[in-house]
């Protein structure tokens, strides 16, 4: 059986923190990938086209929707969003482990579309250090952070339909559980192998750090 792609999904109110974890559980990890999304919202301060995000109109997002290029979309504090169905299929099905980072909405119907997928929900440690990191990011207007803490709540209340939920108080110790969450999920896989070749030739897929 050939190693079929993990998909790794993860959410969480925006400043909890995924992207910074993201970030650093991929300079970890050589087998994982993550998929850049299209948004319509416009670009931060030190954001590149193609790199964060591929920064496109409404009519283009309108359009890509009609076509069917999304695997899933969804409006999130009033911009669109969605991932390609092209940058995320023939990925998984060619054996690599992507990491979708997206809005529960998203998540979700991930989860309709693939049961497979594993969910991963951040929680910020309070409301208040939210707000905190929100504010010492400096990257958004004073009304749209407050947008996006009054859609926290919302958000937060979704966690339980999640696979699992870390908590990103301490980012160390929140790293090592995303890592733990991505180590399990392929020793899940080779534990299914049935022969000793294929056990050895699936544990070639595991980082050894
Ligand atoms: N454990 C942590 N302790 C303190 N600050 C943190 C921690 N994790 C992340 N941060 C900081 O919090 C801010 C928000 O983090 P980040 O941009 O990764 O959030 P996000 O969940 O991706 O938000 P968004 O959805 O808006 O993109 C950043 O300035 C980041 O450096
Ligand atoms: N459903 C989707 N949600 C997405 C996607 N890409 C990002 N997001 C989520 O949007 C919010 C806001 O992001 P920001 O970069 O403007 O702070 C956040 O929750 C992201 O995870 C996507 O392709 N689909």
């Amino acid at each position: 059986m050939e190693y079929p792609g993990n998909l790794f999904v993860i959410a969480a109110p925006s400043g909890a923190g995924k992207s910074t974890l993201v970030k650093a559980l991929l300079e970890l990890d050589a087998h994982l990938m993550v998929s850049v999304s299209h948004t319509t919202r416009a670009p931060r301060g030190q954001e590149l086209n193609g790199r964060e995000y591929h920064f496109i109109g409404e009519p283009a997002f309108r359009a890509k929707i009609a076509a069917g290029d999304f695997f899933e979309w969804a409006e999130v504090h009033g911009n669109l969003y969605g991932t390609s169905r092209a940058a995320i299929e023939d990925r998984i099905a060619g054996g690599q482990d992507v990491v979708l980072e997206i809005d529960w909405q998203g998540a979700l119907q991930i989860k309709r579309l693939f049961p497979q997928a594993v969910l991963i929900f951040i929680l910020p440690p309070s409301w208040d250090e939210l707000a905190q990191r929100l504010n010492r990011r400096g990257e958004d207007e004073p009304a749209v952070i407050a947008q996006r803490l009054a859609n926290a709540r919302i958000e937060v209340s979704k966690a339980r339909h999640f696979d699992y939920v870390i908590i990103n108080a301490l980012f160390e110790t929140a790293l090592f559980d995303l890592k733990t969450v991505v180590h399990s999920q392929r020793l899940k896989y080779v534990s299914q192998q049935r022969n000793r070749s294929a056990v050895f030739a699936a544990l070639d897929l595991i980082p050894s750090d």
